[in-house]
Order: structure tokens, then sequence, then C-alpha cells
């Protein structure tokens, strides 16, 4: 695969704008969670602060949807949980593999959220023989030489990437030569990948460095005077930071989003931004 794909275009199919289309699933679980509290409705700005949005910015998304709700009674938390779950695609059943059934991978074959989101994990993969026919979360472990039929067999186009990042770039060629479009890479590694392939990238280790630095300046706030130790000034701390920061994390390149909402193409921060 010798190309990494760069960005995509700042819109989707029917003008919604990337960062309304990671926005959604923020609405979708905080209506999720008042539909199942039996909640019938909804104000813009109770939504807005369930889902750590703007409430302004809310409702420009909802216009996209065509939802306005109604002035003085909010918006009909059943129908928006329709709407959103239709235009995320969520009203189909998603066929998922996981690919790298170690701590991870099984850890997110046990997750039962993904079943009550549409998505069913078809096939568990690993190159593991010892763990071929072992059975996680009631499913058995297949042998990656079965990748290809599994793909076709199960009409998978999602994959989840679980493998150490050695071995990430090529199970993400084989996923998507078997016909594999959107991946969701665990793996600490930049994936290249044609046109037409969506790739989301997951590291909780990116997320601790962020809030990393969050706490930092918290700190030097409180105490301008002082650096984390207290012997050196804030702004001499940095560099320290950054080189440690630099060894953790792969190379810069445009092949991947991080899968969080909290970078949108129009750099607004919707998952922290006080409503
Ligand atoms: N994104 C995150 O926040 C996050 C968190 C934890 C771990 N990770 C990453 O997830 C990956 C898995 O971590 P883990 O702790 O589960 O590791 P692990 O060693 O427990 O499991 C890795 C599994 O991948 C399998 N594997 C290796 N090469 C393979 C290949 N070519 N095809 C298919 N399977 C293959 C191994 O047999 C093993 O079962 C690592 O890359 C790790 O860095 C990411």
């Amino acid at each position: 695969m010798a190309t990494g794909r760069t960005h995509r275009p700042a819109t989707r199919s029917r003008g919604i704008p990337e960062a309304t289309v990671a926005r959604l699933p923020l609405y979708l679980r905080a209506l999720t969670a008042l539909s199942e509290r039996s909640v019938p409705t909804v104000s813009s700005e109770e939504l807005a602060a369930a889902a750590g949005v703007n409430s302004a910015k809310l409702r420009k998304d909802f216009s996209y949807l065509g939802s306005y709700g109604t002035r003085g009674v909010g918006y009909d938390v059943e129908y928006l949980v329709y709407q959103i779950s239709r235009e995320l695609g969520l009203t189909q059943d998603w066929p998922v593999v996981i690919v790298g059934i170690g701590n991870l991978g099984a850890a997110l074959a046990n997750y039962g959220g993904f079943a009550s989101r549409g998505f069913r994990v078809a096939a568990l993969i690993d190159a593991d023989p010892a763990l071929t026919g072992r059975t996680v979360a009631g499913i058995a472990v297949q042998h990656t030489d079965e990748l290809e039929k599994i793909i076709d067999d199960n009409g998978v186009s999602i994959g989840v990437i679980a493998t150490p990042a050695g071995a990430a770039q090529q199970v993400c060629e084989r996923l998507v030569a078997a016909g594999v479009t959107s991946i969701l890479n665990f793996a600490p590694t930049v994936l290249s990948v044609p046109d037409g392939v969506d790739v989301r990238k997951v590291d909780l280790s990116i997320e601790l460095q962020i809030l990393a630095f969050h706490e930092q300046r918290k700190a030097s706030e409180e105490n301008p005077g002082a650096g984390i130790d207290g012997s050196l000034p804030a702004a001499e701390e940095p560099p320290v930071v950054a080189k440690r920061a630099a060894r953790n994390q792969a190379p810069a390149a445009g092949a991947e989003r991080p899968a969080s909402p909290d970078q949108g193409p129009d750099g607004d921060v919707p998952a922290v931004m006080p409503a």
C-alpha cells in the first residue's frame, strides 16, 4: 500500500460537516441516557450540557439534520435518537472483525456496548495458532489464514486492529485487500491506506498526555513562579515533556484521524468545550 491517505473533505454526503458528524455520537450517547430514563423531551441547553457541547453549536448541528425542535418544548428524545442513529448508519447491522485477540482485543470482544449500538462482532482473528478455536466472549478465535474468507463470508466492512504496532500495517493491508473500507486502529502506529478507506485511531496514551499538559498548565497557573517540582519556572519545563511525548508518539502523518470527536476538522473541541 504505497500512499497514505490524507485528509477527507470537510463535508460528507448531504452537506453535513465532518465536525458535526464527529459530535453526533456525543448527542446520541446523551439522548440514549435520557431515553433510558423515559425523558420525553429535552431542551437544547440541557442536551448540550449532557453532551459537553456548546448549545449554539448543537442547534446548528441539528439544523443539518433538519431537526429544529419545538419552541418551549424542546426536542423529542426518541425521534432524535432515531434521526441521529439513521444519520450515523446505526439503524443497520454492521459486522465487525477484531484482529489481534490479546489483552485489548479480548477486552473489546467482551465489551457489550458494540452490539447495543448496532456493531456485531462477526469474528475474532489472531495469528497465534495457540489461540485458534479458543472461545472469547462466546466467539471462537480464528486464524489469520482465514482472514480473507471471513471478511468475504460475513460481508465485513469495518475492521478493528489490536495487534502489536509492527504487525498493524500488514494486517491493515490484508483487511483492505479483502474489502474492508473502515478501520479502527488501536496499535500505536500510523497506517497508510488507499483513498476511500477511513481510519480512526484510538490512543489512550495520547489522551493521557493531553491531560498531563492541562494538569501542568493548571499547576503553573496556581503557582506561576514554579514548575512542576517547584524548582524551575514553568516555561523551562516543556522541552522535557516534549521530548518524552515525541518518543512515545508515532510520526505525524495525514493518514489517520484520532477516533475522538475532540479534534474536529474545524479545530474545535466539543468533548471538553464548556456549555
Ligand atoms: N489505543 C490504546 O489506547 C491502546 C491501549 C492498549 C493497548 N494498545 C495497543 O493494542 C495492541 C494490543 O495490545 P495488547 O495488550 O492486547 O497486546 P497483546 O500482546 O496481549 O495482544 C496482541 C495480539 O495480537 C496478535 N498478533 C500479533 N501479530 C498478529 C498478526 N499479524 N495478525 C493477527 N494477530 C496478530 C498476537 O498473537 C496477540 O494475541 C498493541 O499495539 C498495544 O500497543 C492500544
